[in-house]
């Protein structure tokens, strides 16, 4: 498109009217198909009707026009651009070793919805970045010095959804995730005011406002790999569960699932889904730091003998809610603490590339109150920016972590409850 659409705010299509000089190669009509094939790379790759046009007499001379069409070729070809067995077969065909220069005037229409992005933004990359698509929504990420273009990215947008015949909204998602429910905010930039989605995940359905919960279809994997990971007689407590992924393909599984999240949108959608998928699961709205503390409390004092896992996918800051851990049990009947199931954390956590292990571990220690265990898994899900890495750090909450907020105090309560029968005392320990 020519150089003066860059920087255009407001849509002018004439703007992109010009009249330009095409590489043309003359060829027999007889010969026409086995140079279409020939010469598929070579055509101009502009969206114009007709690569292969009638050639105007005063171009090629009256006495070529009939019996030949002329083949438009991308910008910039010459003779040379074939190869000495090119040109020979080009011979064979009949067609001329010449190449002329036919004019035609170019409009708006005749370029790619990412062309007319590409010339009008000051820079390529968000064209050259595109579209995420969660359900019918797709969305861009525009950054400041984009957003007077929006309205044009957002009739080109119009475009890409009569193509894209699943999606109906257009949103500019502000890159901006760090508010408490991690959703984003968004303006539709074209299509229907709507944000209310649906997305099938490893065969689970989902739907929610996309506009008011968190939803990242990057984590799907991540939700097969945990689904896949649990037994069916674990029971699970997901503390920040969203509308779901994890708590409702692991409840399919016949797991026992207590799901919250303090979002009370995802909350609402969580029991709209867990519906949806006709499963079952105990669904809270508190704050997760509440939950563990009641709901994980009261399951691991029942002497469950159930294997449990606790999911915190909140990795900005999941880990500092790993205290809450310390001394849980503290208040506990002893005789209940000493049969407590297995509990094992998976817990998500942001690092930086460089030494992101051992920076994940110090802060682990420092919330936790003890190092991680030797055993622990530490699971790299994916990269999120640029020197930024998710990590899932599984493992196994140590006894005296629950029971106590300062030492291993396990022997201590025994010794007050065997009250000097060492036999007892052994069988305990
Ligand atoms: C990163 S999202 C993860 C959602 C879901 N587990 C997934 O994989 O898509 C974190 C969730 O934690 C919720 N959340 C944020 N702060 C919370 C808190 N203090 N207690 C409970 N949930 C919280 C947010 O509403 C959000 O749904």
């Amino acid at each position: 498109p020519p150089a003066a659409v860059r920087g255009m705010k407001v849509l002018d299509r004439s703007a992109f009217e010009q009249e330009v000089t095409l590489p043309a190669l003359l060829v027999p009509v007889q010969s026409l198909r086995n140079c279409r094939k020939m010469m598929k790379s070579k055509l101009v790759n502009l969206s114009i009707n007709k690569k292969v046009v009638d050639p105007p007499a005063h171009l090629v001379g009256e006495e070529l026009t009939a019996g030949h069409k002329l083949f438009l070729l991308k910008p910039g070809t010459t003779m040379e651009t074939y190869s000495s067995d090119e040109k020979q077969m080009l011979g064979k065909l009949g067609v001329k070793d010449k190449i002329y220069d036919y004019r035609i005037t170019l409009g708006y229409e005749n370029y790619k919805h990412w062309d007319v992005l590409r010339a009008i933004l000051p820079d390529s990359e968000m064209a050259a970045r595109g579209f995420s698509q969660v359900g019918h929504i797709l969305h861009v990420n525009l950054r400041d010095h984009q957003l007077p273009y929006k309205h044009i990215i957002g009739q080109q947008s119009q475009v890409l959804l009569d193509k894209i015949q699943t999606a109906r909204t257009v949103v500019n998602k502000h890159q901006n995730i760090d508010n408490k429910f991690r959703n984003f905010e968004m303006e539709v930039i074209a299509g229907e005011n709507n944000f209310v989605t649906r997305i099938i995940e490893h065969g689970r359905k989902f739907e929610f406002d996309f506009s008011k919960v968190f939803w990242n279809s990057r984590l799907s994997t991540e939700h097969q790999r945990i689904t896949n990971f649990v037994s069916e007689s674990d029971v699970v407590f997901d503390v920040f569960a969203g509308v779901g992924p994890f708590a409702i393909p692991i409840a399919k599984k016949g797991c026992v699932v207590y799901a919250n999240d303090l979002n009370p949108e995802s909350y609402r959608w969580l029991l709209h889904n867990v519906a949806l998928n006709k499963t079952k699961a105990k669904c809270f709205n508190s704050d997760g730091r509440e939950f563990i503390q009641t709901e994980l409390r009261n399951y691991l004092l029942t002497r469950s003998p159930h294997k449990v896992h606790v999911l915190m996918n909140l990795p900005a800051i999941a880990v500092e809610f790993l205290d809450v851990f310390r001394g849980l049990l503290c208040n506990g009947d002893c005789l209940k603490l000493l049969s407590i199931p297995e509990v094992c954390v998976h817990l998500y956590i942001f690092a930086p590339e460089k030494d992101g292990i051992a920076d994940l571990k110090s802060r682990i220690k420092q919330s936790l109150g003890c190092a991680l265990p030797e055993d622990a898994v530490i699971y790299n899900v994916r990269n999120v920016a640029p020197k930024k890495q998710m990590y899932c750090v599984s493992f196994v909450l140590t006894w005296s972590t629950l029971k106590s907020r300062h030492t291993n105090i396990k022997e201590s309560i025994v010794n007050e409850h065997c009250q000097g029968d060492a036999a007892l005392k052994d069988q305990m320990l």
